[in-house]
């Protein structure tokens, strides 16, 4: 990786090399504040479509605050002032003209535990669809079952698509779950810690499937777990106090850090 000067006060991480993929989100000088609290601290990343980016980063860094402006939600946070750009398909989304329904058809969420709705299994995926105006029900059903093999749920739950969300395990509606985000077709999903709250067996199904998806969909996930960030991610952003100390080829990060608070980081020296 190299550092670029791109004037005498900015300092922009890109990746060397030409980049063949193209930019899907691209963070100039971005600053967060909550309150006095000064969380996000001259941010400058490019994340590449149909890549893994992995955010890792000791608690409390920033990694959620990122996360949830690049779909926005952090308008939802009171007292929140934030500088800066971050360009999605090079529209700012910070523009107030941007609308944020248009954004979230583009940017779905996968949080920390699964949140699947009080429904049936079918009615949470289809939801998203209904939503946009889809009424034919062959549609639907089409959607809801491309949605749930791609989730690769659906030989679990082909038989008892009437059933509610919550009969399902953690796993399965953590996999219901990124169904329901696909059912929209995103162009990028967000995962907060998709796995923390899952089991061994379940969380490895996810990591097979995000592989899987970065085929379709530009994925940035937020862990804490290394081990994972270094199984499935093609980048990884370093986060420390409100800072990206780091971003590089993942495989570059964990064998040969450049920062020494990355590799302190990553071999457990703190955090
Ligand atoms: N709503 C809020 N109001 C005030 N401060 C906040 C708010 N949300 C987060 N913070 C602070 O901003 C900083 C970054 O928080 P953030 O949740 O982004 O960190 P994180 O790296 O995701 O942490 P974790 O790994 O524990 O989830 C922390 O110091 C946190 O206390």
């Amino acid at each position: 990786m190299t550092i670029t000067l791109v004037s005498p006060q900015i300092e922009v991480m890109k990746m060397d090399s030409i980049q063949e993929k193209n930019i899907v989100y691209q963070t100039s000088q971005l600053n967060l504040w909550y309150g006095e609290k000064h969380a996000l601290k001259n941010i400058n990343l490019d994340i590449l479509e149909n890549e893994v980016t992995a955010i890792i980063g000791p608690s409390g860094c920033g990694k959620s605050t990122y996360l949830k402006i690049l779909n926005r939600m952090i308008e939802l946070v009171q007292g929140v002032k934030i500088t800066g750009e971050i360009l999605y398909r090079n529209r700012n989304i910070l523009d107030r003209s941007y609308q944020v329904e248009e954004l979230r058809t583009k940017v779905g969420m996968v949080f920390q535990k699964p949140n699947p709705f009080p429904k049936s299994i079918y009615e949470n995926v289809a939801y998203g669809p209904k939503i946009h105006g889809i009424r034919d029900k062959k549609v639907l059903e089409q959607i809801v079952e491309k949605s749930l093999r791609s989730a690769a749920l659906w030989d679990e739950v082909k038989d008892r698509l009437n059933q509610n969300a919550y009969s399902l395990s953690g796993g399965q509606q953590q996999r219901l779950c990124i169904a329901r985000c696909l059912a929209i077709e995103p162009d990028v999903i967000l995962m907060d810690e998709p796995t923390s709250a899952l089991d061994p067996i379940s969380t490895l199904k996810i990591e097979e499937l995000v592989k899987e998806l970065k085929k379709e969909y530009s994925i940035i996930i937020v862990t804490h777990n290394m081990q994972q960030a270094a199984r499935i991610s093609n980048k990884t952003a370093f986060f420390l106090n409100g800072e990206v100390i780091e971003f590089a080829p993942t495989s570059k990060i964990f064998s040969n850090p450049k920062d020494k608070r990355t590799e302190d980081y990553i071999t457990g020296r703190f955090g």
